[in-house]
């Protein structure tokens, strides 16, 4: 493909793209397969191209832009180079017309940006929201040891103690040691907040919005397969992928509650006043995860994020009926605002009296409220909200 071909693919995709932050379809990965596998010529430095291309044209631009190409006309601003493509010639796009739309810059839509500052992200972190995720990997402690772990390449050890770091886009699926359960892939972020659970052997845990697991993995290495460490969650699909990621890293220790939304104390009846730690790893707005997923920014709504809210703050409570005496809830969230962070701890403390905040000493982030704040300018990691409470 020309290289202008390639811009007037990256405009088609970018509508798909565009559309479907609108109408909640689906995410930009998955629309940009679909257009190679329709457009096979596409070979595969064409594809890296595009899809580096698109992804560049989505962190540029801060609200939804009008279009495909409004958006790419947006990034050509600061790139002469995109522009001089714009002939028509070469399959490429239409020659740029007096008054035509340019989609804005910015880190997000003007209202989340207010959301941002007000929870005290500053310029430079907010712009570290938008840079490229690495690709960190946790050793599983039930297999291997990060000091003795043989790997094809040196990896770079990080601050939490089972972290490794290694080249973005490295095909760690196809190691040995991935496929013996020795290592997974877990944002250095996440690992710290499962650190922050205190998770031991012979515990009682319950890992209350488990997804597909990948923190169940890591308090179940914590506790040395040795306890009860429920995964709950109202997805069924990534609660599934539980328990085929179990077998491969020798977790033994997890069983899985599939809950009902709206019904899930009773589905917990029997685990009330019992556990020693509940994660809530709460569904949120991912504010933090703008690296990984940067048009989720094109998503959000405020009334989306008032029901994430509302969930967060119930399924804290629903928590606090799960922990016993001297038990700890750790709450987490993937997002830098206030609302569904430091904000929904206050607000717990203030309607749950004689309940205390009792953070453990972490290996990354900074104090935030009555927890810590993790972030991507300042800890390289996605951002995270942690906090850990104590029920008297
Ligand atoms: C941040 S994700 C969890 C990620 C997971 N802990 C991990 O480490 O991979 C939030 C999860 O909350 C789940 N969830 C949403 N509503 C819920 C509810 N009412 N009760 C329990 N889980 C819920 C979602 O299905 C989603 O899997």
């Amino acid at each position: 493909m020309t290289p202008a071909a390639r811009v007037q693919a990256a405009i088609e995709i970018l509508d798909g793209i565009i559309h479907a932050a609108r109408n909640q379809g689906p995410p930009a990965d998955r629309l940009i397969a679909q257009w190679f596998k329709g457009h096979r010529f596409a070979g595969s430095k064409d594809k890296r191209a595009i899809r580096e291309l698109v992804y560049d044209t989505i962190r540029a631009c801060g609200p939804v832009p009008q279009s495909g190409r409004a958006a790419v006309l947006g990034l050509a601003e600061e790139r002469e180079e995109l522009r001089a493509l714009f002939t028509g010639e070469g399959y490429g796009p239409m020659p740029i017309e007096a008054d035509e739309p340019v989609a804005q810059g910015g880190i997000a839509p003007e209202w989340l940006e207010d959301r941002l500052i007000a929870s005290g992200v500053g310029q430079e972190e907010a712009e570290a929201l938008l840079s490229r995720a690495p690709l960190d990997l946790r050793v599983n402690t039930l297999k291997a040891q990060r000091d003795a772990l043989e790997l094809p390449l040196d990896a770079e050890p990080l601050a939490p103690p089972h972290a490794l770091r290694v080249p973005t886009g490295t095909r760690v699926e196809d190691w040995d040691a991935y496929a013996s359960g020795a290592i997974e892939v877990q944002d250095a972020g996440s690992q710290t907040a499962c650190l922050a659970v205190g998770a031991q052997p012979g515990q009682t845990v319950i890992d209350l919005c488990a997804g597909a697991g990948g923190k169940s993995l890591a308090l179940a290495a914590a506790m040395a397969n040795d306890g009860t460490l429920l995964a709950s969650d109202t997805d069924r699909r990534r609660l599934s992928q539980l328990g085929p990621r179990a077998e491969r890293a020798g977790v033994t220790v997890a069983q899985t509650l599939l809950l009902d939304p709206g019904r899930e104390a009773e589905a917990l009846a029997e685990w009330q006043g019992r556990a020693d730690h509940v994660l809530v790893d709460a569904p949120c707005s991912g504010t933090g995860t703008w690296r990984r997923n940067p048009e989720a920014r094109w998503r959000l709504t405020p009334e989306e994020l008032e029901k994430l809210t509302a969930l967060q703050a119930r399924l804290l409570d629903l928590a606090a009926t799960l922990v016993k005496t001297g038990g700890h809830i750790s709450y987490v969230t993937c997002s830098l605002l206030d609302e569904e962070g430091a904000g929904q701890i206050d607000d717990f403390l203030a309607r749950n009296t004689g309940w205390r905040a009792d953070l453990p000493e972490l290996p990354l982030g900074t104090a935030h409220g009555q927890g810590i704040r993790l972030s991507p300018a300042h800890d390289g990691t996605d951002g995270f909200f942690i906090a850990r409470i104590c029920k008297p």
